[in-house]
């Protein structure tokens, strides 16, 4: 492995378009002489032959790649059954496991600079042995012993805090009050605690990752034209428009709640630096009409740096050599950048 402190890419789902999408951009020369993957180095081999990707498959710590030519150093982990693209195996649920435990690992020993993750699949870790399984900013959360995270995707100019023009374009920042749970539960899920503690870490990590001084904070709200007095749910009376009062209390700028309906307009993101929605397909879907392909997953509040694509396994495309590698570009630039900043002490 280089002296440089290797920024690791999990290669995720193998059956997904996660491993092809690494060799993608290794082939082309994109992904950085820093960048050292995670996954079965068979598996990766077997996929860049499959697609014509010339890429030399080097185990990372074993010995140097060839002197010309694309290559890929790999932290090895082994499948633990043959991978066939677009069919998932629940039995490698465990492979996908050793490979974030790995990347985790390497992190707070300080061994690495941070964790890119290709796309997972929930279901097939859940049926392969691990029924809480809903996600890795969930896992990772639990593997690194905080209480909370906060999901943020962004768009690529949004990642760049202090582009000037990021507000004009289509360019977002969406973070989220709750995650990977069914709709049924958001309402229950969405406490005075929860969101004054979530709110806490975005401000937070607004200033500190993105260097946001005073970060302005929309809050949706949850209900159709934010509850409509009470008339259309209480989630915003009882819940809502108490933790945002406490919050200003302490001097963080979070406004609402707005409706969420009209909040994604350019005159409403004008005003602010982030958006805090309360539900997955809230904040998600604006942002992924906004910059599907573009755009990057970011979990907040851990020690150290997790960046994400903003795209699933896609088993429809997996094996192709189809599937677009821009998102795990960005989210890779990104985690590099985010990586470098968190070497500056903070106060
Ligand atoms: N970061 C992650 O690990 C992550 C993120 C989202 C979804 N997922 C998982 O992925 C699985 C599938 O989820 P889904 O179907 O909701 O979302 P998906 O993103 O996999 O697919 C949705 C649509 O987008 C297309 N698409 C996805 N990535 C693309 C790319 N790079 N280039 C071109 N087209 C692309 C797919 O072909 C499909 O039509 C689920 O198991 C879900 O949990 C994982
Ligand atoms: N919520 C993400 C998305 O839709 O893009 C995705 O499910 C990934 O989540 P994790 O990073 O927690 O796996």
């Amino acid at each position: 492995m280089s002296a440089v402190t290797p920024l690791l890419i999990t290669t995720g789902e193998p059956a997904g378009i996660g491993p092809e999408l690494v060799l993608m951009l290794a082939a082309e020369g994109r992904l950085g002489a820093d960048v050292v993957a995670v996954g079965d180095p068979t598996m990766l081999a077997e996929r860049a032959a499959r697609l014509g990707l010339e890429v030399e498959i080097v185990v990372a710590g074993r010995g140097e790649p060839a002197a010309h030519g694309a290559h890929l150093a790999v932290m090895p982990v082994v499948l633990r059954a043959p991978s066939t693209p677009g069919v998932c195996d629940p039995a490698n649920a465990a492979y996908v496991i050793e490979t974030l435990a790995l990347g985790v690992r390497e992190c707070l020993a300080g061994r690495a600079g941070g964790i890119v993750t290709a796309p997972i699949s929930k279901a097939a870790i859940v049926e392969g042995g691990y029924p809480g399984f809903t996600g890795h900013t969930e896992w990772l959360r639990d593997a690194c012993g905080v209480d909370e995270v906060v999901m943020l995707l962004a768009t690529e100019c949004a990642l760049h805090a202090q582009a000037p023009d990021w507000r004009a374009s289509r360019d977002l920042r969406v973070a989220l009050a709750s995650t990977h749970l069914p709709l049924r539960e958001v309402a229950d899920a969405i406490t005075f605690e929860g969101l004054t503690r979530v709110a806490h870490i975005l401000a937070r990590d607004l200033t500190r990752q993105f260097g946001i001084a005073c970060p302005r904070i929309a809050v949706c709200g949850l209900n159709p034209h934010a509850g409509e007095g009470g008339h259309l749910g209480r989630e915003e009376i009882d819940t809502i428009i108490p933790a945002i009062e406490h919050l200003r209390g302490e001097g963080l700028d979070v406004r609402g709640p707005y409706p969420a309906d009209t909040l994604f307009t350019p005159r409403h993101l004008a005003e602010v630096d982030a958006v805090l929605a309360m539900y997955h397909d809230q904040g998600l879907s604006v942002l992924k009409y906004a910059g599907f392909g573009q755009a990057a997953n970011i979990t907040l509040g851990l020690p150290l740096v997790r960046t994400s694509v903003d795209h699933g396994t896609a088993l429809d495309l997996a094996g192709k050599g189809v599937a677009s590698a821009e998102s795990l570009a960005v989210a890779v630039s990104l985690a590099r950048r985010l990586s470098a900043r968190a070497k500056v002490p903070l106060s």
